[in-house]
């Protein structure tokens, strides 16, 4: 089935300086399909061991790599754009395969990675600093931008290409080499990004990529004080553990964790806008996005018209394996995921959901998209992230009991809010406790703007200007003239 026209794009072994190697004991993990189950193949199960050499190996690429000039680095990171690009397609169907997502979806992911390659490409050039007014006419005052050193990255099986550069990109704009851990179920997006890597021309060790024992690497790159940072994204859970442990050597920390996004119809929406914006916040990559609609907040007077209109359309969504033309809703990561969905769902209908559409466990991993009305705060789904197909619509009243009920979360990722009313527009996008705001619009994210999240939503930016910020460290010069 994996037909790649380059095949050398599947990696089946770690990348460390430039070398592509096995486990030191020779040991593998296997890969599946989530699809059907089957074995696309195996990559090395590596530990601490060759994790502290992948460290060593970034350590000793950092001088000459922070000694390029901003536009040398960007030039490689270009390359590496360009042939991610090139290779759109064989990428994209490696994707697939490991995550599960429709092939187009998989296209647009390898576009949306290639987009913060050639965004911070750009964006190195411009760290600058600045000269402060001297309080003393015999000192000059000044701040200097400098990358913080080895950086480690941690990333999720969601989004198996774009979650990597969104860090990698950054980081080495800013002069930083990078070990990087992608999630045990999809390794070999992130092999064939190391091999992108490789042939841009970027230096041995500047990206290394290592699969494998995701306590022992976690272990290995946390305890390393040659690790200046760590950036993860993935469950608030595991993000915490890496908090902690990320304390004894007081790295710094990106945390892009989980969400529970409220997304907000109010009766003065448009409605055929509202269920549009609905269908691609919920069921975007099977709803296994943390940015994904969790709670549907409908108001009183739109509640019955956009249930009907949003079943109607889910309905009509087409689910299978993700290579099958036409195919928009692919299957869940594992089984555990779509177990977690189905008890979401038991949790609801017992405490008087009504379902619309939807909710059957199809064969494997898949799930059909389902809609449940009559939901409440009482139910799992209002509380926890469902990162499935199962979209609960709430019926609300008045705008202040909407807000109080959005922010009643731990979380604080993105949310969104459907009005034709200014000010309300206004009032809601401050009021709502979130890092991101979509207004009239259930898509926010891009290369070129700020995403992250608030309280438990995690710690900094990734994108944007601000993105590089996190991969740099302020110095503050004193100079008597
Ligand atoms: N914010 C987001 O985008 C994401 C949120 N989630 C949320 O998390 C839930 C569970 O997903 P799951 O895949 O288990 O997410 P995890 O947080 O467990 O996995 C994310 C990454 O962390 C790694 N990891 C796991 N345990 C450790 C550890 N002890 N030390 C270091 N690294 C570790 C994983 O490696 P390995 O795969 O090898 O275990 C993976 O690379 C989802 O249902 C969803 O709610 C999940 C993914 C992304
Ligand atoms: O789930 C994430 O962590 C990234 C979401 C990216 C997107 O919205 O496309």
């Amino acid at each position: 089935m994996l037909n790649l026209q380059d095949k050398d794009l599947l990696r089946q072994a770690c990348l460390i300086d430039g070398d592509w190697i096995g486990a030191d004991d020779g040991a593998v993990d296997d890969v599946t399909n989530p699809a059907d189950g089957s074995v696309i193949g195996r990559v090395p199960r590596l530990g601490d061991a060759e994790t502290r050499r992948a460290i060593e190996a970034a350590e000793r690429a950092m001088p000459e790599w922070r000694g390029k000039t901003a536009k040398q680095r960007g030039l490689l990171l270009r390359r590496w754009h360009d042939l991610m690009l090139e290779h759109q397609e064989d990428l994209a169907a490696l994707m697939t395969a490991e995550q599960g997502k429709p092939l187009d979806e998989a296209r647009g992911e390898i576009g949306f990675a290639a987009s913060f390659l050639e965004w911070f490409a750009e964006e190195g050039r411009r760290t600058y600093g600045e000269v402060i007014p001297s309080p003393m006419g015999d000192r000059r005052m000044m701040v200097v931008k400098q990358p913080v050193g080895v950086c480690a990255a941690i990333t999720p099986w969601n989004f198996p290409a774009a979650m990597i550069a969104r860090k990698a990109g950054p980081a080495l704009a800013a002069g930083c080499t990078i070990v990087i851990k992608p999630a045990g179920q999809t390794p070999y997006s992130a092999l064939a990004m190391g091999e992108l890597a490789q042939r841009a021309g970027i230096p041995a060790g500047v990206v290394n990529v290592v699969t494998g024992d995701a306590r022992a690497i976690g272990g290995a790159m946390t305890a390393s004080p040659r690790v200046r940072k760590l950036s993860f994204t993935g469950s608030t859970g595991i993000g915490k553990l890496l908090l902690r442990q990320c304390a004894d050597t007081v790295k710094k920390v990106s945390m892009e964790l989980g969400g529970n996004a409220p997304f907000i119809v109010f009766d003065d929406a448009d409605l055929e806008q509202a269920v549009e914006g609905a269908m691609l916040a919920k069921f975007r990559n099977a709803g296994q996005t943390c940015v994904c609609a969790n709670r549907i907040f409908v108001q009183a007077g739109i509640h019955d018209a956009f249930v009907e209109r949003l079943a109607a359309r889910v309905a009509e969504l087409r689910v299978g394996p993700g290579h099958e033309a036409g195919v928009e809703v692919g299957p869940l990561i594992d089984a555990a995921a779509a177990d977690k969905v189905e008890q979401q769902l038991r949790d609801a209908l017992a405490k008087g959901g009504k379902l619309h559409v939807g909710g059957e466990r199809l064969s494997g991993n898949f799930l059909s998209p389902a809609v449940i009305a009559e939901a409440t705060p009482e139910m799992a789904c209002f509380s926890e992230e469902t990162f499935g197909p199962l979209a609960p619509v709430f019926r609300f009243g008045e705008e202040a009991e909407v807000l109080r009920l959005a922010n009643d979360t731990e979380y604080g990722l993105a949310a969104y809010c459907y009005t034709r009313d200014l000010g309300r527009a206004w009032r809601m996008s401050e009021g709502l406790d979130y890092g991101m705001v979509g207004i009239n619009n259930g898509h926010v994210s891009t290369c070129e703007a700020p995403f992250g999240g608030v309280k438990e939503s995690g710690l900094g930016r990734e994108g944007a200007r601000q993105g590089i910020e996190d991969y740099l460290e302020i110095k503050y010069v004193n100079m008597a003239i």
